[in-house]
C-alpha cells in the first residue's frame, strides 16, 4: 500500500516542533529508514503517522485515503507495528505473544485457531527462535524480546509496516537476519517499510529513501544516497565521517566510517 505524509508537524513544547511541514510518498514496496540523534523526535513520528498521536497540522493518507477513513480494527489489519524492545512484565509466552498479532484477524470474541498457532510457528522459525516458543516473554532477552515484536508484527500480514529500531539489541548475525527480511518482505511482498534506526549503515544497505530528523526541527528527506552524506552525517550528528564503496561478494556496498568528532577548532592561544 502506498503511505503520504502531507505537510505535517508535530511538537511537544509550543513553538519548538520535533518536525514541520513534513511531506513525503511512498509507493508498495519502499523502504525508509528514519534517522536522527537521541530525542531528535524518530519515536514520536512513527506515533503521529500511524495516528497513535494526533498530528498538529498535516494528515496521513494510505493508499491517498486519510486515516480517518479506515476504522481503528480495518487500519491495524493493514499496517504492523514493531516497538522498541524495553525491559517488561509481559507475563505472556512467546507463542501467545505472537498470537497478539493476528488480533486484527479475528473476530471479537474469537480465539486464534490451529491455522493461527501454524502460522505464529512458521514466522517464529523463519526469525530462528522457534526453540523460545513456551519461553515467557519476561525471562528472554532483550534481543530475544525484539524478534518476538517483529514476530507478532509480521502474523498480522500486513501492508505497511513500521519498526522502531528493529536491530539495536541484536547481534552482528541477527541484525543481518533482519534486514535481509525487511529487504525481502519489501521486494517480494512489496511490504512498504518504515524503519527508525540508529545505524546509518544500515539504511545505505536496505533503504530507497532517508528521513533525517536534525532534532531541532529540521528534516531531510530524499533517495539514501543523496541524503546519506558525509555533509549531512557531520550536520545532523557532528560526526565527520568517511563514505566508502567496498566490493564484496560480487555486490557493491557503500559503508559508513566514523572517524572523529566535529568540534569547533580550539582558540587560538594569545601570545606570551
Ligand atoms: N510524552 C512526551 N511529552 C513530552 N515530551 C516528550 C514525550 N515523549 C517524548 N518527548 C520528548 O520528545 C523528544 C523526542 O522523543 P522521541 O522518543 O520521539 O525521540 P527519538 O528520536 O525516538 O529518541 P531515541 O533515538 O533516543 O529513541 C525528546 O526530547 C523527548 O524527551
Amino acid at each position: 500500500m502506498s503511505l503520504t505524509i502531507r505537510n505535517a508537524s508535530y511538537g511537544y513544547r509550543p513553538g519548538q516542533p520535533l518536525f514541520s511541514g513534513l511531506d513525503f510518498a511512498l509507493s508498495p514496496g519502499d523502504i525508509m529508514a528514519v534517522l536522527g540523534p537521541n530525542g531528535s523526535g524518530k519515536t514520536t513520528l512513527l506515533n503521529t503517522i500511524t495516528g497513535m498521536m494526533a498530528w498538529q497540522q498535516g494528515e496521513t493518507r494510505i493508499n491517498d485515503k486519510p486515516l480517518a477513513a479506515y476504522g481503528e480494527r480495518a487500519l491495524w489489519r493493514h499496517i504492523g507495528y514493531v516497538p522498541q524492545a524495553r525491559a517488561n512484565a509481559f507475563a505472556y509466552s512467546v507463542l501467545d505473544m505472537v498470537l497478539l498479532g493476528r488480533a486484527a484477524h479475528l473476530g471479537t470474541f474469537s480465539r486464534p485457531g490451529a491455522k493461527d498457532r501454524a502460522l505464529a510457528r512458521r514466522v517464529l522459525e523463519r526469525l530462528e527462535i522457534g526453540h523460545l516458543e513456551t519461553a515467557y516473554c519476561n525471562a528472554i532477552s532483550g534481543g530475544e524480546l525484539q524478534l518476538v515484536f517483529i514476530a507478532r508484527a509480521l502474523i498480522g500480514e500486513p501492508s505497511i509496516l513500521f519498526l522502531d529500531e528493529p536491530e539495536s539489541h541484536l547481534d552482528f548475525k541477527k541484525q543481518l537476519i533482519i534486514l535481509d527480511i525487511i529487504e525481502r518482505l519489501a521486494r517480494e511482498d512489496r511490504l512498504t517499510c518504515v524503519m527508525n534506526t540508529h545505524f546509518p549503515n544500515h539504511a545505505l544497505r536496505i533503504a530507497d529513501s532517508v528521513l533525517m530528523l536534525g532534532g531541532d526541527g529540521t528534516h531531510r528527506f530524499g533517495p539514501t544516497n543523496t541524503v546519506l552524506t558525509e555533509d549531512s552525517i557531520r550536520a545532523c550528528f557532528g560526526v565527520n565521517a568517511r563514505i566508502d564503496t567496498i566490493v564484496a561478494e560480487g555486490r557493491a556496498m557503500r559503508a559508513i566510517y566514523p572517524v572523529s568528532l566535529d568540534r569547533p577548532p580550539a582558540p587560538s592561544q594569545p601570545e606570551s
